[in-house]
């Protein structure tokens, strides 16, 4: 009798993929010291090659992320009822294996919290004044990391003022912030009915944003597509160890057309494990809503040649956010946006 292995109906609408093995294992992130000389030059680098980094020396202390990680765990070790009744996440709040609002669906839990210029927005539904004290904690060094990176970021690439990345996103009280909690529950059913496959914890993407900078526990999941496709012109995924005492910087689409595409945004996912539970808290960095998104002016002044055209059409922020949010997650949101590359000038003898 041949006995058909069926997914459990939880999974039905969630996609399985192949489980990563140790193997897969990326041992190429690029890790900055961001207490080091010649940090800004790395994290250009690392931005150009990868699209993300690893950082170290962040003078995030241990404290301040145990505490969130801790209220995260605890909110989503609640009743189910006491959960839901923080949700749905439209778009803030609970929200349960649905992701946004066109049908993604990944085998987790998160909490996704406005923020308001420094803290948790108040109108942002905390689930209790100490996840919402750890949480504002936490948003401040999150903001003091993304200026430094985003600092950093502008002197690798000679832009002046050092600030004119970092202010858009922690000096305008009006920047569009986000803080995201994930959990993403074992699976172990997985384990003896389909043991070379995984449920996706959260699907492929990019971010919108400028910048995200992501902390997890030690359970792995995350996989990166490398830049560099490989010969039938498919992205080739690899797992990024996890490393509960450093951060992720990830890039994202609006810094990569403020760059004008030196640096690039990089799509990512997360595929749950079947034994352990993954908990991750994101920091999103957007700009205000009217933020124009276009290429940084010093960027197109151009080398020998010239000036350089701005590869991208330009958008707002806000309008930006408006289509992201009607799109799927594994949408490439940034193709729309594309310019024709201007035809090749004919050179004369
Ligand atoms: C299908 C989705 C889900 C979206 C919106 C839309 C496309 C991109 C997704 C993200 C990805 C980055 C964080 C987030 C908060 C964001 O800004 O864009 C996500 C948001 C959500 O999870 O709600
Ligand atoms: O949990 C993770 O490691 C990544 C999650 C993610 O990409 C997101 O929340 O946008």
């Amino acid at each position: 009798m041949v006995v058909l292995a069926k997914p459990p109906a939880a999974l039905e609408q969630i996609s399985l993929v192949r489980s990563p093995s140790v193997g897969d294992n990326f041992t190429g992130v690029p890790v900055v010291d961001l207490a080091a000389p010649g940090a800004a030059r790395d994290v250009i680098r690392a931005c150009e090659r990868f699209g993300f980094l690893k950082v170290v020396s962040h003078g995030v202390g241990e404290g301040v992320v145990g505490r969130l990680e801790a209220e995260a765990v605890r909110f989503f070790a609640s009743p189910q009822a006491v959960k839901d009744a923080h949700g749905p996440a439209s778009p803030f709040g609970y929200g349960n294996k649905r992701i946004g609002r066109n049908g993604d669906m990944g085998w987790l839990e998160y909490l996704l919290l406005a923020i308001d210029g420094e803290s948790l927005s108040r109108a942002s539904p905390a689930p209790s004044s100490s996840l919402r004290d750890a949480a504002n904690e936490y948003v401040g060094a999150m903001r003091r990391m993304a200026r430094t990176v985003l600092e950093m970021v502008a002197e690798g690439l000679g832009v002046t003022p050092r600030g004119a990345l970092a202010d858009m996103v922690v000096a305008d009280a009006a920047s569009d912030q986000l803080l995201r909690l994930n959990h993403y529950p074992p699976c172990p059913l997985l384990q003896n009915l389909m043991p070379n496959c995984s449920p996706t914890g959260f699907g492929e993407h990019t971010d919108p944003q400028l910048i995200s900078i992501l902390h997890s526990n030690s359970t792995s999941g995350l996989q990166v597509a490398l830049h560099h496709d490989d010969a039938a012109g498919d992205h080739q995924w690899v797992t990024v160890p996890p490393d509960p005492t450093s951060f992720l910087v990830i890039v994202g689409d609006s810094l990569q057309v403020m760059t004008n595409g030196r640096l690039r945004s990089v799509r990512h996912r997360v595929v749950a494990n079947k034994l352990k539970s993954r908990v991750s808290m994101i920091y999103f960095g957007g700009p205000p809503l009217e933020q124009r998104i276009a290429p940084l002016r010093q960027l197109l002044a151009g080398g020998g040649d010239g000036e350089e055209q701005s590869r991208y059409e330009e958008f707002t922020w806000g309008e930006y956010k408006k289509a992201a949010y009607l799109s799927r997650l594994g949408d490439n949101r940034l193709a729309p946006f594309h310019r024709q590359p201007p035809p090749v000038a004919k050179r004369h003898a």
